[in-house]
């Protein structure tokens, strides 16, 4: 049998959250659209994790129109729908990998957000590029992440560079950049540890690695990506907060897009913070991690796809 297609994937990864909008939408647009149901729309959408700009304009849209008799589901799902693509179509950018030579990706998010799952995809899906990755095992906090990252580099045929639980993260990004160089790499993805407990800690952690790394090429790293965990929901916002703060973020992962009903989430960090989005996560394999199409996107968010299918 073969694998799901991408679309699939995402029609199936969005599902929850989709129907938990449809869910919140349903029923509100029969009849005409007076001050009381555009209040109970806007905040079914503000329900849904869209983040209140979004749901605003939402209702403003809906306002000014009516619908068809029978087709007022529809034809709010279409409104939603086109106001989230507006949305994510600012930031749904593929990550460029031809910054420099080698381009340094360093990659930062909370434990467990996804990020050495994502740094496995990433390095797969640039590997089939057919360019030439190296991984660093930059988060030295656990034993078992050097070690989950070891068995992902071995798995999608990367070299990787790694030092001992409790080591110097810092010494090990600048061994892999020196050794990028020599070997003529083209992409070096560092991981990072991600405690957020103290926050003075992980920024000078930050800072230091971004500092022995500049000191081999000053335009290192050329990417800063943040990897969330979209089932934590309005947390992944705060997380952007801080990481924009500590880190200086270039650019943001979505993961676990596919476990939860909170993917609204996804739209409202598009909307609040604007950073490009390069990719989104909707299940563990190393094929789940992708760059993603605003308008398909949207469409399966706002249920229009299952409604037309
Ligand atoms: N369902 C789903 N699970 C995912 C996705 N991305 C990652 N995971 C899972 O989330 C869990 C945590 O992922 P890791 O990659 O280990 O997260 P991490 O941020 O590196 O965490 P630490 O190693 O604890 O720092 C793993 O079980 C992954 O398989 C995704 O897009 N969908």
């Amino acid at each position: 049998m073969s694998p799901p297609s991408w679309r699939d994937r995402l029609l199936g990864g969005f599902k929850k959250t989709s129907d938990r909008l449809v869910g919140n939408l349903a029923g509100l647009g029969t009849g005409r659209l007076d001050e009381a149901t555009l209040d109970e729309i806007e905040e079914a959408l503000i329900a849904s994790d869209l983040g209140p700009a979004t749901a605003a304009r939402i209702r403003d849209r809906l306002a000014e129109g009516s619908f068809e008799r029978g087709m007022e589901d529809l034809g709010i799902r279409l409104i939603v729908s086109e106001e989230i693509e507006k949305v994510l179509e600012r930031v749904a950018k593929p990550l460029a990998t031809d910054a420099a030579r080698p381009q340094v990706i360093l990659v930062i998010g909370v434990n467990g957000s996804g990020k050495t799952t994502t740094i496995a995809k990433l390095a797969a899906i640039l590997k089939a590029d057919g360019l030439k990755v190296i991984l660093a095992a930059g988060d030295t906090f656990r034993a078992a992440a050097i070690g989950q990252l070891r068995t992902w580099a071995d798995r999608v045929g990367v070299p990787i560079v790694s030092g001992a639980e409790g080591g110097d993260a810092a010494g090990i990004a600048f061994e892999a950049l020196k050794q990028a160089t020599d070997q003529r790499m083209d992409v070096l993805v560092v991981d990072t540890a991600g405690r957020l407990q103290n926050k003075r800690e992980l920024m000078d952690e930050l800072a230091k690695i971004r500092r022995v790394l500049g000191r081999i090429d000053p335009g290192a790293p050329h990417n800063v990506l943040l990897v969330l965990d979209a089932t934590t929901g309005q947390n992944a916002l705060s997380q952007i907060e801080v990481f924009k703060e500590v880190a200086g973020v270039t650019g943001l992962v979505m993961t676990k897009l596919d476990g939860t009903a909170r993917g609204g989430v996804l739209v409202a960090a598009a909307e609040k913070y604007g950073l490009p989005i390069h990719a989104i996560g909707v299940g563990e394999t190393v094929d789940d991690l992708r760059g993603f199409d605003a308008n398909e996107v949207a469409r399966i968010i706002a249920g229009v796809e299952t409604f037309q299918r």
